[in-house]
């Protein structure tokens, strides 16, 4: 009887040692499996970057799964987006048109949803050289219209979760219709959705096929309002699947003399700047300057006065703060600073195979033909290398 007791006593001992070290192998095994996650860094992060978003949407936090969570991290609410519209010199019909196109009916659907002549617009296209301000725009469209702007980094789909870039993608559209309005942005198109070749990596070829289904999706849903917005340098890289898909084309092209002189007003205002700043001038001397490059100019000129504040402390001088900029500071780096005229060479254009009426959109003249003039004009100047000697204001 005690033996048996005993052995009762003994066996219920060896079944908790058994449990507990169980238990304890699965803990173990859990924690290292989170530390082997490599990606458990990541959506810890797009957690509490969801967690925000939510916060200043000021919606409860929505349901999303962990490829929501990572495409979380490059949502960026239209409330924190500083640039809109007046804070681009220039291109005044383009934004006249992108606000008819994309902003009212993100705004007020509403408006839209009487008749099918008059659905949303799913896809916008930006293209021009660097620097012109495409992105710029695509901003300023996503705050205008108080869309959350879902910036979309190929370089993240592809290198984080190299295996589930198609899930990703999934995410990117599913995200953008649970956070709508939504502007899903793709920068530098070409090196994601451009022709394809065989060269091209299966994971990068499903992805596209994946993008292209759910886009297509999207465009024929019209209670959505989510639009796709893409920019290129380089529009000719682009295959005609994707053209299809983005009916709206805008060329963003080198400032004219007009809009540099817009373009340095809206750059200097607010700064501490001389009243008798002469833009006309300083437009007419920066011929072939993007607006990035102005801002570059900008930027330079500011050095100006710090430096000869420094010189007058040198000089045993007191002064409590820096003069202020002056015309002669920004004609000084425009005659020092070499330019190369790095973007327009870049810029390739479209070919001639996909010059149709919608990509010959001129917004000077509005003329096709007179589009592909200024366009011919445009890459013999380059391979000459020479400046014209006059420019339309
Ligand atoms: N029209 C403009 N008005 C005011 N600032 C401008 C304008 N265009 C460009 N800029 C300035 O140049 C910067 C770079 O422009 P942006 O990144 O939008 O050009 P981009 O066309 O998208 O270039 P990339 O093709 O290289 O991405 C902007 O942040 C802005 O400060």
């Amino acid at each position: 009887m005690g033996g048996s007791g005993e052995r009762e006593t003994k066996f219920l001992q060896e079944l908790m040692l058994y449990a507990a070290s169980a238990a304890l192998s699965c803990l173990v095994l859990f924690a290292g499996l989170r530390h082997l996650d490599p990606n458990r860094e990541a959506s810890k992060k797009a957690m509490e970057h969801k967690k925000e978003i939510s916060k200043r949407l000021g919606r409860p936090l929505i349901n999303t799964n962990c490829y929501e969570d990572v495409i979380a991290c490059d949502v960026i609410n239209p409330d924190h987006i500083e640039v809109e519209f007046g804070s681009i010199g220039g291109l005044d019909d383009i934004k006249e048109a992108l606000y008819e196109l994309v902003i009212l009916p993100l705004q007020r659907p509403n408006l839209f949803s009487h008749g099918k002549l008059l659905g949303p617009q799913k896809g916008v296209l930006l293209y021009g050289p660097p620097g012109t301000g495409k992105t710029m725009l695509a901003k300023a469209i996503a705050k205008e219209s108080g869309a959350v702007f879902i910036n979309v980094r190929i370089s993240n789909l592809m290198s984080k979760w190299f295996g589930d870039a198609q899930k990703l993608v999934a995410a990117v559209f599913s995200l953008a219709y649970k956070l709508q309005p939504a502007i899903i942005f793709i920068d530098e198109v070409d090196s994601f959705l451009g022709q394809r070749r065989n060269t091209d990596h299966e994971a990068l070829t499903n992805m596209k096929t994946e993008f292209m289904a759910l886009w297509d999706g999207f465009t024929t849903d019209q209670n959505a309002r989510v639009m796709v917005l893409a920019a290129t340098n380089r529009p000719s890289e682009l295959d005609e699947a994707i053209l299809r898909r983005l009916p709206q084309a805008f060329e963003i092209g080198m400032p004219n003399q007009r809009e540099r002189a817009d373009i340095l007003k809206v750059i200097l205002k607010g700064e501490r700047v001389e009243d008798n700043i002469d833009y006309d001038r300083l437009a007419v001397l920066s011929e072939g300057y993007t607006g990035s490059d102005l801002l570059e100019l900008c930027k330079k000129a500011a050095y100006f006065p710090i430096r000869d504040l420094l010189n007058e402390e040198k000089n045993g001088k007191k002064s409590s703060a820096p003069r202020l900029l002056t015309q002669l500071d920004l004609e000084n780096v425009l005659a020092t600073s070499k330019h190369t005229k790095v973007a327009a060479n870049d810029y390739t254009g479209l070919n001639s195979s996909q010059s149709s009426p919608r990509w010959s959109r001129n917004r000077e003249t509005g003329d096709p033909v007179q589009a592909a003039i200024n366009e011919l004009t445009r890459h013999v100047v380059q391979i000459l290398n020479i400046q014209p000697d006059a420019e339309d204001p």
